[in-house]
């Protein structure tokens, strides 16, 4: 490792969403910083193969694994270190695990010859502030969501809607509630607000202390990395900075462009065979559905889903999440309904493996996008140029959908706004519309102008490229760490 770079801690959270986005940043920020930055990238066991693409491209002097057991916890399935062998709820068991993995950094950092003058971790993981704070070093928050996303949040830890309530004191899940602090006063039914109000506001959540605490760490950490482009977000970023009293904030995304992704995807077989398919359709005529890596349909969501598609009659791509590790019964997980396949057979695909979604969605014959607005599904979408439709299942998707249709005007609803299950007749029209040109054409419009807002972003002189160029600056700055031999001795002991 070249003495005269700066060293930097990357700790990512360990699911899909979280952990890509965070190591193709941390590409970025190699490429930029040629030989003054190096980098070790904290990682358990079974998440290592994620890495390996990373430390295959880049020499081992510029980065390295730490590869630490994740601690154990009651909640966590034996074997489970990623949140996609886990129920979506369950992330908080993952969540509430990692902090055990301060012990063994610290003594790490006690016994390094060169120990990292910063860290770089996930939005959940506000722990590593503390950690930052007993080293005396500089803790960085990534943020996989987007700077919508984080106004939304500082918005409702700072000064919360109060309570709706209905005459006879129950909560009022229909009442539509405004977030008044936020640019523009964005309107949410109380539904979509319910699990940030009980994590964030109210004392009754689930590990309401834990997660509170979480957000109130990442507020008081040095500085921001957000996965977004100021063309997309440049009003909710000053919000963000506002909010934070600092300036420490820097939009470097969007990450994955189809540009950076590995060729070798193309040679997956379960990708190759359905880019294959897409080859014999015709321009942007099929839709491209997925959920995510953590979400799961309900049967009930399955069921509604499988009849829009019959019903529309057009060519699609599901991506289907089956149950894994730790979905254990009593959970109700949607199987795709008996002799579905057989019905669309020729014109629509259910894949069941994990598939190269940016290759998908960049063929010439994908012209729309379901989603459940995840970030990265988001970013992926508007760089392809595709129609998002939106159906928001839970965590920050609420947030990601409203930017895109009430405030960007890019993306469609399948559904009413308080609708929570759509109408399978009324999704099968969206469906149809979203592949027709002479439908959506303002969205389109505005899609077309996004998606090359999102490339120029990252090209050379971008927004994104600069702010990756000003970060660097910014990190290769950073003071080297004093620690003290008396702290190096009680971490090394403690631990
Ligand atoms: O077969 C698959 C399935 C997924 N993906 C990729 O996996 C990522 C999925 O990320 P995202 O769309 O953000 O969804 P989640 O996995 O659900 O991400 C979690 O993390 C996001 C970032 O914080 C949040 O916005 C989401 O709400 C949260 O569920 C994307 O890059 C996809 O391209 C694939 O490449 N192939």
């Amino acid at each position: 490792m070249a003495s005269f770079a700066t060293h930097i801690l990357v700790i990512p959270f360990p699911g899909q969403g979280h952990i890509a986005p965070l190591l193709d940043f941390t590409h970025h920020l190699l490429l930029h910083a040629t030989a003054s930055l190096t980098v070790t990238v904290v990682v358990t066991p079974k998440n290592l193969q994620l890495l390996q693409p990373l430390l295959s491209f880049h020499p081992s002097t510029a980065i390295s694994a730490l590869v630490l057991p994740l601690p154990p916890h009651p909640s966590l399935p034996s074997g489970a270190e990623n949140t996609k062998d886990l129920p979506p709820d369950s992330f908080l068991s993952i969540f509430a695990a990692l902090p055990g993995l301060q012990g063994p950094l610290l003594r790490w950092f006690a016994t390094h010859p060169s120990p990292p003058s910063a860290i770089i971790s996930d939005l959940f993981l506000g722990w590593t502030h503390h950690l930052a704070e007993k080293l005396s070093i500089k803790r960085f928050v990534f943020s996989p969501s987007a700077a919508f996303a984080m106004s939304m949040i500082l918005c409702l830890q700072t000064n919360p809607p109060p309570l709706p309530k209905t005459e006879s004191g129950e909560i009022d899940l229909n009442a539509v509630v405004s977030i008044n602090d936020a640019p523009g006063r964005p309107e949410f039914f109380f539904w979509q607000l319910l699990m940030p109000y009980k994590m964030l506001v109210s004392s009754d959540g689930p590990n309401p202390p834990l997660f509170k605490a979480n957000y109130t760490a990442n507020h008081s950490s040095w500085g921001y990395i957000i996965n977004t482009f100021t063309g997309l977000e440049s009003v909710y970023l000053n919000h963000v900075k506002t909010s934070l009293g600092h300036d420490r904030v820097w939009a470097v995304g969007p990450l994955f462009l189809p540009t950076v992704t590995d060729d070798k995807v193309r040679s997956d077989p379960v990708s190759e065979h359905i880019l294959s398919w897409l080859d014999t359709c015709q321009d942007s005529e099929v839709v491209y559905v997925s959920f995510g890596t953590q979400n799961m349909l309900t049967q009930e969501q399955v069921n509604v889903l499988a009849l829009g598609l019959e019903k529309s009659g057009i060519r699609f791509v599901w991506k289907f999440k089956e149950p894994s590790l730790g979905h254990v019964d009593g959970h109700d997980l949607g199987k795709i309904p008996h002799g579905f396949e057989d019905r669309v057979a020729g014109r629509g695909l259910v894949i069941r493996d994990w598939v190269s979604q940016v290759l998908i969605l960049n063929h010439r014959a994908v012209g729309s996008f379901l989603s459940h607005c995840g970030w990265n599904s988001i970013l992926e979408g508007l760089v392809a140029r595709v129609m998002i439709l939106t159906w928001p299942l839970g965590a920050d998707q609420y947030y990601n959908a409203k930017l895109l249709v009430d405030i960007l005007k890019v993306g469609v609803r399948i559904s009413q706004p308080n609708e929570i299950l759509p109408n399978s007749d009324h999704l099968a029209k969206v469906l149809r519309e979203s592949v027709s040109q002479s439908a959506y054409k303002e969205e389109r419009t505005r899609a077309m102008q996004l998606g090359k807002e999102a490339i120029d972003s990252m090209s050379k002189d971008g927004s994104s490229y600069k702010d990756l160029e000003m970060l660097v600056q910014h990190l290769i700055q950073l003071p080297k760490p004093m620690l003290s031999e008396h702290d190096k001795n009680k971490w090394i002991e403690e631990s």
